[in-house]
């Protein structure tokens, strides 16, 4: 029998399988059951939860001399299982196999397809051969057939899926996604994201690590987390989706020069995060957003968003509140603006907290997954030093936006424009200023940079300065569960409760 704990019980929710267990002439010779003429025996496969939100497949043995008995159990228990309708049985796989260090394709053949034959989950698996490979699929397959969609990548891969998805699902309801008012159709399939990129932010801030294993439980065990997603304009055309960072000048910046240093590996972000800290860019521009007054939350609270959130139930509450009130028609236009200019050294919006192992806080500790906002940093031209303090802050205790030169707001909408495009379109023509130099003429010391920056839209670039953004309640879903709250401490299962089950 397998090691297990004293006391313990599983949820039904968390067994991932019952099997009949052969029993070989070496087991029926161990301990009490040798006494046995003919034992009869049945595994169960269940979560087991270890620290810091890792999950790992464990299981236990149950002998019987009563082979009716034995039987009458398995059924029970798989009858049991049937009854978890959120679980998934058939499932369309993405892998990428040049992510991260390329090891996708085994990490998706050794860790996780093992698990998905046992909790008797079919898979269609398709290897990507090139870049929108997944996302050119998804807009033709029968995607009725499918329970949910896995990629096997990192969060490029993730945002390609989404793409592919939510463009599919607005095609098929004959919405026009380069219509920034449209009102897109919610996408109900859930993705799993098995972790196999450089960065893996959205699995670990939706399951709280970033581990195969830990997601394809989540995934087996049917798990359903809601994630805001904002759209991004320019003027009448689309650009893209986001679900974690949008991030113009200082995470821009860093973005488009490591995109020239591909070929250093996963040190490009190093490198370049060092270059463009040193380079100190400050980009001027306009910011103008929509407080997001239905939700009860704000980014400087104590408490971060948790399996279950309170704020984000209450939230998506609101607000389809507010769309029955008002029916189809669009009040936001007339809701308040808040206008902001100033000079900027980087202006992030984030629809979750962007946590990742070296920031285990994320950019904004407080962001909820699934409240239809988005924190809205600007960090105003300072020093060097004062940058560097509130970069420090972020791997440590303190609290990140207790600066004068940083403001945080919760927003659902907002629009950017920088002082160069907003001079382009009132016709100020100082052809002199644009051709010389990119730095501002008149003050060569102030490191304000005339050329735009580029927006990082969850690590790809956008090809415009000038966006419009718009946060979608609860427009996705993942397999996932948030992140649970002193997991380990919760999950104390042992032995002797499972076998109070026979
Ligand atoms: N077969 C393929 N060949 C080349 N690119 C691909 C392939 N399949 C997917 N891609 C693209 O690779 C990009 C990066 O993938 P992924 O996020 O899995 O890896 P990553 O190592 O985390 O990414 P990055 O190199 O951007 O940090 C995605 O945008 C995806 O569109």
């Amino acid at each position: 029998m397998s090691p297990v704990p004293e006391n313990c019980f599983v949820p039904t929710s968390e067994i991932i399988a019952v099997e009949e267990t052969e029993l070989n002439k070496k087991q029926r010779n161990i301990g009490k059951w040798q006494k046995m003429a003919k034992p009869h025996a049945f595994t169960v496969y269940y979560v087991k939860k270890a620290r810091n939100h890792r999950w790992r497949c464990s299981d236990v043995t149950f002998w019987c001399v009563d082979e009716h008995l034995c039987n009458q159990w398995i059924q029970a228990l798989k009858e049991l299982l049937e009854m978890q309708k959120s679980r998934p049985k058939h499932l369309l796989v993405y892998i990428n196999p040049y992510g991260g260090k390329r090891q996708g394709k085994s990490i998706y053949e050794q860790k996780v397809a093992p698990l998905f034959s046992l909790a008797s989950i079919s898979t269609d698996v398709v290897i990507t051969e090139h870049a929108n490979h997944a996302k050119d699929n998804l807009l033709e397959v029968n995607i009725n057939k499918y329970d949910g969609v896995v990629c096997v990548g990192g969060d490029g891969m993730f945002s390609e899926v989404m793409h592919g998805l939510i463009g599919r699902i607005q095609k098929d309801s004959g919405i026009d996604q380069n219509n920034p008012k449209a009102p897109l159709v919610q996408c109900n399939i859930r993705i799993g994201i098995i972790p196999a990129g450089s960065t893996d932010c959205i699995c670990y801030s939706t399951i709280g690590i970033s581990d195969p294993v830990t997601s394809a439980l989540h995934i087996i065990v049917g798990d359903c987390q809601p994630l805001d997603v904002s759209s991004v304009h320019h003027n009448n055309t689309f650009l893209k989706y986001s679900v974690s960072l949008l991030g113009y000048g200082f995470y821009g910046d860093i973005l488009k020069d490591s995109e020239k240093k591909r070929w250093m590996g996963p040190m490009r972000y190093d490198y370049s995060g060092f270059k463009t800290f040193l380079s100190h860019h400050y980009y001027e521009g306009t910011i103008s957003f929509q407080p997001a007054k239905h939700t009860l939350g704000s980014p400087r609270d104590k408490d971060s968003c948790r399996t279950g959130c309170y704020i984000c139930k209450k939230s998506e509450q609101q607000l389809a509140e507010q769309h029955k009130e008002c029916g189809l028609k669009h009040e936001e236009d007339e809701e308040e603006w808040k206008v902001i200019k100033g000079k900027f050294l980087a202006i992030n919006a984030v629809n979750m907290s962007c946590a990742c192992p070296r920031s285990p806080k994320g950019l904004s500790p407080a962001a909820h997954l699934a409240d239809g906002s988005a924190d809205l940093i600007l960090v105003r031209k300072c020093s060097r030093f004062d940058f560097l303090r509130y970069l420090v802050r972020h791997t440590n205790q303190d609290d990140q936006f207790d600066f004068s030169f940083v403001d945080v707001y919760r927003v659902k909408s907002f629009q950017f424009t920088s002082k160069l495009s907003e001079d382009n379109e009132s016709n100020i023509t100082d052809i002199g200023k644009k051709r010389f130099g990119q730095f501002c003429r008149d003050h060569p010391a102030c490191c304000c940079n005339i050329a735009n920056s580029t927006w990082n839209c969850d690590g790809e670039t956008l090809d415009s300065s000038a966006i419009q953004v718009r946060v979608h309640c609860q427009f996705v879903k993942l397999f996932a569960r948030g992140i649970e709250e002193n997991s380990k401490d919760e999950a104390v299962y042992s032995q002797s409760s499972i076998e109070q089950l026979l």
